[in-house]
């Protein structure tokens, strides 16, 4: 792996200019302007006490002293303008690296933890590698700063300048130690506050089955207890932060007196005049609050080098430069227009053929040596009972999930990169559970196509949603509302469905097609798909209807292929599919029966 500034280097050589002008507006003139201050207050002193013969006028030193502190203020304008621009851009240069590499990866292995810590990462992580490069010139400024400021107070008084600037020095290490200890406190504060919060969500998680096994007086003892412990580290930390922040903003009138004080005992030997003073103090003043702001260079590092490999984590073990390749980030520009892919003549699917797929998850579990085929306009239903591998096996085809070993064939060509090739408008997929935005439904069912692409009402229709559109609101303008609690389970499924079928893909790939709908949809839904000779659909179900639209079954049992053929055909010798038929039946009559005294009471 690379070292961490190396990574720090490639970002500021993504904005040179913009990092370099900022770096030098603060901490060029930042820090030096003051340094010209103090010369023009001994100036303007020196001519008040009339002790130099060739002092110049006092309102020149009067607007030189205005011009620098108009010039501070538009310093520190023109900077922050400068850094938050910069900020800006390298936050979206990490993140879009860290999106590609996501969408790189296996759906199941984009993630090296849960999606919340992924967020705090995007955030957070970027936020102290990106402070730290911004930071990193700060040291550089304050150093030149001191060092000419020591310089010009050495060649008027070394004797002064030594004493004044040593107990400062002793001062400002024991600011830092203080400052060490803090952030111990700091982060065991933070601990604290994480684990009431984790035993909240617990609770509110948990709340109706706390109340079953009455364990609601166990479980606010807990809470109470963790609540202690975060109160003393709130305690803790105020306190501390308070001390050190009063003894930072000392630092600069304990630089005064100590100048005062050293002038006092030491003035008359030392011939120091009163212009002399106003620039003692004038720069000792300075040099305290940079010392204020200096230090914490080691904890700095270290948490920008935690938080950039917990950035490279995304790269799983296999850290890469591509997290800081320099790629177009469009934040002032105009986005380029998206594009779709164009239909292909070799889009267009003849047959697809599996061979001896296989894919097993960390605890042995999977699919092993699957082979079929799909042919144009076919109607192909995985079915199996629960755990059968089915979902595995619809998921490792399409590339969400990584192959261990096996061939896939479209046409007779093999497909290099399943996950990449599995897109619109050779395939589209509705998986077991699917994800609709907090958007309208029209805008869940393009998700980014443009409106002119699709024939909107058609795939209303093919999807039967469009007796519902009538009824909703605002038809298809309707706000579906956060996790689609503004629709039915069965709206859901079929607003699935017709995002998958505005894709008009050559497969149809559907996890789950029906299972919350009643028999009347079901059948309307497996009319209308099947009633376009040229769709092909591969689907994952155990739905006695499903199964009596397909035209070939694929059995699974414990992860490999049971049996294929068609239902009748299978009825007659396949005991998995026997036992599959028999319950379903069982549930269908039991769902009937229900149905029926409904409407009976209704
Ligand atoms: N992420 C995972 N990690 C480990 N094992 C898993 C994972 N997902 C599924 N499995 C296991 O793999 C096997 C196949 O699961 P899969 O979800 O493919 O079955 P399925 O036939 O689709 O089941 P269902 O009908 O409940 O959807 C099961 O034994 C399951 O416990």
């Amino acid at each position: 792996m690379r070292k961490p500034l190396w990574y720090i280097w490639q970002l500021i050589r993504y904005r040179p200019g913009l990092y370099f002008g900022s770096a030098l507006i603060n901490n060029g003139l930042y820090y030096l302007l003051p340094l010209i201050s103090g010369l023009m207050l001994q100036q303007l002193f020196d001519t008040l006490a009339q002790k130099t013969a060739n002092a110049g006028p006092i309102w020149i030193s009067l607007l030189v002293l205005t011009a620098i502190a108009v010039g501070r203020f538009g310093t520190v304008y023109i900077a922050n303008m400068w850094q938050a621009t910069q900020n800006f851009i390298f936050e979206a240069l990490l993140r879009k690296n860290i999106f590609v590499q996501l969408f790189r990866l296996p759906a199941v292995q984009a993630l090296p933890s849960s999606s919340g810590e992924a967020i705090t990462r995007l955030r957070d992580d970027i936020n102290w590698v990106i402070d730290f490069a911004r930071w990193i010139s700060d040291p550089i400024g304050q150093l030149i700063t001191v060092v000419i400021g020591l310089g010009i107070l050495l060649s008027t008084s070394p004797l002064i300048t030594v004493v004044t600037f040593l107990p400062l020095l002793v001062f400002f290490v024991l600011a830092k130690r203080l400052s060490a200890h803090l952030q111990k406190v700091r982060q065991a504060h933070q601990k604290a506050t994480g684990d009431v919060s984790q035993t909240l969500q617990d609770i509110f998680a948990a709340a109706p089955l706390l109340k079953v096994y009455g364990s609601e007086q166990a479980i606010a003892r807990h809470l109470q207890k963790v609540n202690d412990t975060r109160r003393k580290a709130l305690l803790q930390d105020t306190i501390l932060g308070q001390l050190l922040s009063t003894i930072v903003a000392q630092m600069s009138d304990i630089g005064v007196a100590l100048v005062l004080i050293a002038i006092a005992l030491l003035g008359p030997n030392e011939h120091i005049g009163i212009g002399d003073l106003a620039l003692f103090i004038s720069y000792m003043s300075w040099f305290s609050k940079i010392l204020g702001l200096s230090g914490g260079w080691t904890s700095r590092y270290a948490r920008m080098k935690v938080s950039l490999n917990r950035l490279l984590d995304f790269w799983q073990n296999k850290p890469d430069d591509t997290l800081v390749e320099h790629v177009p980030t469009y934040l002032q520009e105009e986005l380029p227009p998206c594009t779709y892919p164009a239909r292909q003549e070799t889009d267009r699917l003849e047959e697809l053929v599996v061979q001896d797929l296989s894919y097993h998850y960390a605890n042995g579990a999977g699919i092993e040596h699957i082979n079929f085929s799909v042919r144009r306009g076919s109607f192909t239903v995985i079915t199996g009972r629960v755990g059968a591998g089915k979902t595995t096996l619809l998921r490792s085809l399409l590339g969400l999930l990584p192959q261990d070993q096996g061939q896939l064939f479209w046409n007779g060509k093999r497909i290099e990169d399943p996950q990449s090739f599995f897109g619109p408008p050779r395939c589209a997929y509705t998986p077991q559970i699917p994800h609709l935005f907090s958007l309208s439904l029209k805008d869940n069912i393009l998700l980014g196509l443009p409106e002119t692409a699709v024939d909107m009402g058609k795939i209303l229709h093919d999807a039967v949603l469009e007796q519902d559109v009538i009824q909703f609101e605002r038809q298809i303008d309707t706000l579906i509302g956060a996790r689609a609690r503004n629709l039915s389970g069965g709206q859901l499924q079929r607003t699935a469905v017709a995002r998958m079928l505005a894709r008009d893909a050559e497969l149809l790939a559907l996890d789950d097609l029906s299972s919350s709908l009643d028999g009347a949809t079901e059948q309307l839904l497996l009319q209308r798909l099947r009633a376009n000779p040229d769709r092909t659909c591969l689907v994952v179900s155990h739905r006695p209807a499903v199964l009596r639209a397909a035209d070939t079954i694929i059995v699974l049992k414990q992860g490999t292929i049971d049996a294929i053929g068609t239902l009748d055909n299978l009825l007659q010798t396949n005991e998995e599919i026997q036992a599959i038929w028999a319950r379903e039946q069982e549930k269908e009559s039991i769902e009937f029966a229900t149905a029926q005294k409904q409407q009976e009471k209704d």
